[in-house]
């Protein structure tokens, strides 16, 4: 079955949301294919993090639908084709299947946020096995390798440096194995440093497991190195929904530069007036 025949795994039709008589979102159109990786961008206040909560079923559209895919994913399934220049380890999938949850009706999905939310009175371990329904101890230990935190399992969280804390809060979510990842800034409070580093991890981390990911950000460039699609909102609508057509791992280079400028000029100037570049082909496009 090629991509343009799947039915989406995410499908936001037509949402609204108002809080009393005020409209955040007016209509919200996007479908998400599984194993993509969406960035949403947008001013302060224009309800990125509410689509999120909304996508996430922590919040209630006022209208409109929000669809998801009734059976969880078949991590045997290939790469979408959207995602086919990505740099793939060969790793893909890798941890076991006997570890997976039978499938339920709902795709498993966990949310991540700025602060990593863990229990300052549980172990770094303790914290991770959380998140899995057994509690496996294995299964949490096999979540804090994939971070890089296997040495840390008997620490506390508040030794912890916060992009350490983050990492266990990934850890945490990817232990119980998720279709969906929802990331609402989870980065932001991060050194320009650590955050880098932490983006190298969520796309190795989005490629070897077979994820669908939504990440909100206020960071173009970060949209930019990480995304397989950016949308960009506007006054309650989806104003861009951009393809990154950029190999990875992302270099910075002119191509990248083209992206970044093209959604920073609609950010900065939202009254429409199309870039220049818009609808060009950046200097090292490929398919
Ligand atoms: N529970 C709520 N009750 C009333 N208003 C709310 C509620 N949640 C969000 N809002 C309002 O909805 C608007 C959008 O909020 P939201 O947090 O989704 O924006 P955002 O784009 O994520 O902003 P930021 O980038 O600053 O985090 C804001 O004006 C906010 O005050």
């Amino acid at each position: 079955m090629t991509v343009a025949e799947q039915e989406p795994f995410l499908r936001i039709h037509g949402v609204q949301k108002q809080f009393a008589s005020r409209v955040i979102l007016e209509q919200i159109d996007v479908e998400v294919q599984r194993g993509e990786f969406i960035a949403i961008v947008g001013r302060s206040g224009c309800g990125k993090s509410t689509l999120l909560r909304m996508i996430a079923g922590l919040e209630q559209p006022s209208g409109g639908q929000i669809e998801l895919t009734q059976q969880a994913a078949d991590r045997t399934i290939p790469i979408p084709a959207s995602t086919s220049t990505r740099k793939s380890t060969g790793k893909r999938g890798k941890m076991s299947k006997t570890a997976r949850p039978p499938h339920t009706s709902r795709p498993n999905t966990r949310f991540l946020f700025q602060e990593a939310r863990l229990l300052p009175w549980k172990t770094v371990l303790d914290n991770v096995r959380l998140g899995i329904p057994d509690k496996s101890v294995e299964h949490a230990s096999e979540a804090l390798r994939l971070v890089g935190l296997a040495d840390r399992e008997l620490e506390w969280p508040s030794i912890l440096s916060g992009g350490q804390r983050q990492r266990v809060a990934l850890a945490r979510a990817l232990a119980s194995h998720p279709d969906l990842l929802l990331l609402d800034e989870p980065l932001g409070a991060l050194d320009a440093l650590t955050r880098i580093e932490m983006q190298k991890l969520i796309e190795r981390l989005w490629i070897e497991q077979g994820l669908t990911v939504v990440l909100v950000t206020h960071d173009v460039s970060e949209a930019v190195a990480l995304a397989d699609r950016v949308l960009l909102i506007e006054e309650g609508h989806v104003a861009l929904d951009i393809q990154i057509t950029l190999d990875r791992p992302r270099e910075r280079d002119s191509g990248f530069a083209h992206f970044e400028n093209l959604i920073l000029h609609r950010l900065l100037q939202p009254t429409a007036h199309p870039h220049p570049l818009e609808g060009q082909r950046p200097p090292n496009f490929s398919i």
